[in-house]
C-alpha cells in the first residue's frame, strides 16, 4: 500500500539545523520516531540544496533504522527540487508541505504524481470560509496553526493587517469539523495543549520546538506521543 493511503499525520515533527541546538538532526529524527512520531518534515530556511539533500538522506536513513519506513512519511518543507533530487538518488522522500506563498499544488503533484504526499497551509484569514471553498482535490492534508505566537516562526498567521492570528481550541474544533480533508495543528504547541487539542477533532498536532530544543529529545517525544495516544484510547473506550 503507498505511503498516502496509510498517511499518519497525528504526531508530526518539523526539524532543521537550526532547531537542534546544534545536535544532529538525524539523531533527533530517530529518538522522535522511535518515541512514536509519525510523519517528519525537513524544513531549513538556512540549509543549502546540497544540504538538504543530505539532510533528507540522513532522515530517511534514521527512520529505515527505526524500522519505520513503510509508516513514517517523510516530508520536504517548500523545495520540490529537493524532492525530485532526492528521489533521483533512490532517497525514500514521500512528499512536500508547501505554504500559500510557495510553489503551487498542482505543480507539486504534477511532478510527484498520485502517490506522493502533498501538504498545505492554510490560509491565515477567513479561515473558515477558506477551509470550506478551497479546491482540495489534489490535497492529501491542511496545517493550521499557529495556537500561539512562536519564536520558531515569528512570521506565521499573518493577517492582511499584519498581525498574528492565533487559532483557539475551539476555532480548531470547527476547521476540522469543516474540513473535507485531515487536519494537523501546530505553532506553539507544548505538552500541556496536547489534551485540549485531542478534543478539538483535528488528526494531529506538529511540533519543532518542543522536541528539537528539549534537553531530552526522546523524553519529551514520548510525553507528546502518550499524551495523545492516551487521550485517542480514552475516546475509543467511551465510544465503545
Ligand atoms: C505541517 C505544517 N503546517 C504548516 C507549515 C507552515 O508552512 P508555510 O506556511 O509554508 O511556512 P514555512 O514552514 O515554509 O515557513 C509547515 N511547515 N508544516
Ligand atoms: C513551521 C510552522 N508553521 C506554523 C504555522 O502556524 O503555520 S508555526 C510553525 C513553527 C512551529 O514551531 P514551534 O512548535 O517551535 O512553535
Ligand atoms: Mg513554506
Amino acid at each position: 500500500m503507498s505511503i498516502v493511503k496509510k498517511l499518519d499525520i497525528s504526531k508530526y515533527l518539523v526539524i532543521g539545523p537550526e532547531n537542534t541546538k546544534g545536535r544532529p538532526v538525524a539523531t533527533i529524527i530517530k529518538d522522535a520516531v522511535n518515541a512514536g512520531f509519525t510523519c517528519i518534515q525537513i524544513r531549513s530556511k538556512v540549509a543549502s540544496a546540497k544540504e538538504l539533500i543530505q539532510l533528507t538522506r540522513q532522515a530517511a536513513e534514521a527512520i529505515e533504522e527505526a524500522g519505520k519506513s513503510k509508516e513514517v512519511a517523510l516530508l520536504v518543507n517548500d523545495r520540490l527540487d529537493i524532492v525530485l533530487a532526492a528521489r533521483k538518488e533512490g532517497i525514500k522522500v514521500d512528499g512536500i508541505h508547501v505554504g500559500q506563498t510557495d510553489i503551487p499544488v498542482d505543480v507539486c503533484r504534477e511532478y510527484l504524481g498520485e502517490e506522493l504526499i502533498v501538504g498545505l497551509s492554510a490560509r491565515a484569514d477567513e479561515l473558515f470560509e477558506y477551509i470550506k471553498t478551497a479546491d482540495v482535490s489534489q490535497l492529501d492534508y491542511f496545517g493550521v496553526g499557529p495556537l500561539r505566537e512562536t519564536q520558531t516562526k515569528p512570521d506565521c498567521g499573518l493577517g492582511k493587517d499584519g498581525r498574528v492570528i492565533t487559532r483557539s481550541f475551539d476555532d480548531i474544533a470547527k476547521i476540522s469539523e469543516l474540513s473535507s480533508i485531515p487536519v494537523v495543528v501546530g505553532g506553539g504547541v507544548k505538552l500541556a495543549d496536547i489534551p485540549s487539542l485531542a478534543q478539538t477533532g483535528a488528526d494531529g498536532f506538529f511540533v519543532v520546538s518542543a522536541v528539537t530544543e528539549a534537553d531530552n529529545p526522546k523524553l519529551e517525544a514520548t510525553k507528546l506521543v502518550n499524551a495523545w495516544n492516551d487521550y485517542k484510547s480514552r475516546e475509543k473506550c467511551s465510544v465503545n
